[in-house]
């Protein structure tokens, strides 16, 4: 396989927490990733590591076989806009501002005019069943429609990864499900990876990989099988 993102023998320490004890992650294009573990394992020093928002003290990231990990703050930053995209457990949309807008806002930030990035922002609302809603605020939203449109936002780049830190943990199981059966399917088709941080188990079968975080290292053996 090759690797769209690789994560090689990261280290992280916090005081004398050792929140990441040495672990390996190769994701492909196309791939997807659960990862799970118990509350403080080490899952989003793990996440945030691979997406650049955490430095690991060692170890190696690797995006499309370039090393990010040493990259300086402002080339760090311009990389994860360009490359990478970002869902969170409750959406973090930006209230004032109407779904397409929100969605636009990442194109907006690379300098795209208005026009053109609310006229790409619109392309997603279709495959993520969001038609209609074009025009409306954050909270005239229901919860998953807020995360469809968070999911929007995270792939109107098209990156070559969306990290996901509890994607679902805001939502019913019902919504739950149709979230995450549209975040997979709308990213592979894309062509994006998937790494996502997540307590259901139920979630996580959507990954066709899910690693076992347990103290910092990665407990199953299982990770390199795909589903
Ligand atoms: N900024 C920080 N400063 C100090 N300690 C931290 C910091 N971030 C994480 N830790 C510690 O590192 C360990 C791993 O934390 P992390 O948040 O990665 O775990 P987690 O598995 O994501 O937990 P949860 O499921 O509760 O979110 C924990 O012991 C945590 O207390």
């Amino acid at each position: 396989m090759s690797a769209v993102l690789a994560g090689l023998g990261l280290t992280k320490k916090y005081g004398t927490t050792v929140a990441l004890d040495g672990v390996d992650l190769w994701v492909g294009t196309r791939d997807s990733v659960a990862i799970m573990g118990p509350s403080g394992s080490g899952k989003s020093t793990f996440l945030h590591t691979l997406a650049g928002i955490v430095r690991p003290d060692g170890g190696e990231v690797l995006l499309q076989g370039q090393a990010i990990h040493k990259l300086s703050e402002n080339r760090l930053s311009a990389l994860r806009r360009k490359h990478f995209g970002f869902v969170f457990q409750s959406g973090q949309l930006l209230p004032e501002l109407p779904a397409e807008e929100n969605v636009a806002l990442p194109l907006m930030l690379e300098g795209m005019s208005r026009r053109e990035a609310v006229a790409r922002a619109r392309r997603w609302f279709t495959p993520l069943g969001l038609n209609g809603l074009e025009q409306r605020r954050p909270g005239q939203l229901s919860g998953g429609q807020a995360q469809r449109v968070a999911i929007a936002r995270a792939l109107v780049i098209e990156p070559d990864v969306v990290f996901a830190d509890e994607p679902t943990g805001a939502l019913d199981q019902g919504t739950s499900e149709e979230v995450i059966r549209l975040l997979t399917s709308v990213t592979r088709e894309q062509g994006a990876a998937l790494v996502m941080v997540t307590h259901d188990a139920a979630v996580a079968a959507h990954c066709d990989r899910i690693l076992h975080v347990r103290d910092g290292r990665i407990s199953n053996h299982a990770q390199y099988t795909v589903a």
